[in-house]
């Protein structure tokens, strides 16, 4: 007996997926659901689409677990009522169907699922809603993706027009990550005796480094980015509390000086990935010689896992993504960011896993404060605290 066809319709079905949850935001459906349940009419009115459309798309997001559908309990008004039925006799094909109706069964009334209330609301404190669009690279590049593995590299590579992609996914990946950053800045322990100096490489809307400045009210930040993007980490700093304590340098982290064994932390968040594995060796040693004595490297990435397996999707799927959009090899693995940290005289510390597939790996520079004012990090995967402090979830 052949097996199912199921999991090719599962990967057509993911296509199919994708596309209705970006018509979702698009048309600002999560929204219309943010403030309680609605059914069908209410919902189609909401969001400016007829009520059989309108329905049939709410009806996809139920069975993608984003929305949840129950029957109306009879008596309970829930957002709008039907419209009333037009005036006139009844048509030879019997009375209007009430709006909303399914066929065999009573109005569903439809309310957001724990996920699309947590990360798929625009204005959500760790929103998804920018990020669904732009997570997957420019779209383009993907209908070519035998041709890039052929070639070597996509027709075009995001870093030859870095203006072109990474502000908006700068802009759209910095909710999630400030989560992750503030419940990283948590496990480290702020330096004592002199004022920390953070410093961000390839900062992005800077989640890292506002984070650990949040973290630690006393310390300042050094924040790199392109000229092409730097406006994202200037706009990110003028609207955050800790923003004056963070200078923004334009320029590229390869060649940007840094201060030479004067920083507390180095955080390289998602950017050795798209990098060409030496750039990536020299960049980390880059960073290992701007940390002074006790000071700590934080990478943040999705590293290529060594054995690929379902429990391994996301990383080895962003690995991909990188090969199909720029000039970058598909993403490195812990084993050879450890060897690239050693190679710069730095001791691996503690990793974490904060999100799925999402790893963040230390390691820290000999030296400093001795262990008793602050405890040696040990090597190895460590929980982390939630990112999401219990007093700010919503489930
Ligand atoms: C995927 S985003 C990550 C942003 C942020 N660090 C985070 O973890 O959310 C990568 C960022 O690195 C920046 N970048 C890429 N190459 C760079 C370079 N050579 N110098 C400075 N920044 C660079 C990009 O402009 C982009 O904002």
């Amino acid at each position: 007996m052949p097996p199912t066809p199921a999991p090719v319709w599962e990967i057509i079905h993911g296509f199919r997926r994708y596309w209705a949850l970006v018509a979702a935001l698009d048309l600002g459906l999560f929204e219309a659901l943010a403030s309680g349940p609605l059914d069908a009419a209410a919902l189609a009115e909401a969001v400016g689409v007829d009520i059989h459309r309108a329905g049939l798309l709410a009806d996809a997001l139920v069975v993608m677990g984003l929305l949840t559908a129950a029957p109306e309990v009879p008596g309970v008004t829930i957002g709008s009522q039907p419209p009333p039925s037009p005036p006139g006799p009844p048509s030879q094909a019997g009375p209007p169907e009430p709006a909303g109706r399914a066929a065999g069964s009573g109005r569903l009334v439809y309310n957001l699922g724990l996920v699309a209330a947590n990360y798929l609301l625009r204005d959500g404190q760790r929103s998804m809603a920018r990020l669904v669009r732009e997570a997957p690279g420019p779209h383009e590049r993907w209908p070519e993706l035998a041709e890039t593995l052929r070639r070597g590299a996509p027709s075009a590579r995001v870093e030859d027009d870095p203006g072109a992609f990474y502000p908006n996914l700068a802009r759209a990946t910095a909710p999630l990550q400030r989560g992750v950053a503030a419940a990283v800045a948590r496990e480290l322990a702020a330096p004592s005796g002199h004022q920390a100096l953070v410093v961000d490489l390839g900062a992005g809307a800077a989640p890292w480094a506002l984070a650990f400045l949040g973290a630690w009210p006393d310390a300042r930040g050094l924040a790199v980015e392109l000229p092409e993007v730097v406006h994202v980490t200037r706009e990110a700093a003028a609207a955050d509390p800790a923003g004056d304590r963070l200078d923004v340098v334009a320029g590229s982290f390869h060649r940007v000086e840094l201060p030479a064994g004067g920083a507390d932390v180095v955080i390289l968040g998602h950017v050795l990935r798209t990098e060409p594995r030496t750039a990536a060796r020299r960049l980390v040693a880059r960073a290992a010689a701007a940390l002074r004595p006790g000071g700590t490297l934080v990478v943040a990435d999705y590293p290529r896992p060594d054995v690929p397996s379902p429990a391994a999707t996301t990383e080895t799927l962003m690995a991909l993504t990188i090969l199909a959009t720029t000039g970058g090899q598909g993403a490195f693995r812990a084993a050879d960011l450890y060897g690239w940290a050693r190679g710069a005289g730095l001791t691996p510390g503690p990793t974490y896993t904060p999100l799925a597939g999402q790893t963040v790996l230390t390691a820290t520079r000999p030296g400093g404060p001795s262990p008793a004012a602050r405890p040696a990090p040990r090597p190895g995967l460590r929980p982390l605290g939630s990112v999401y402090p219990p007093s700010e979830s919503r489930e």
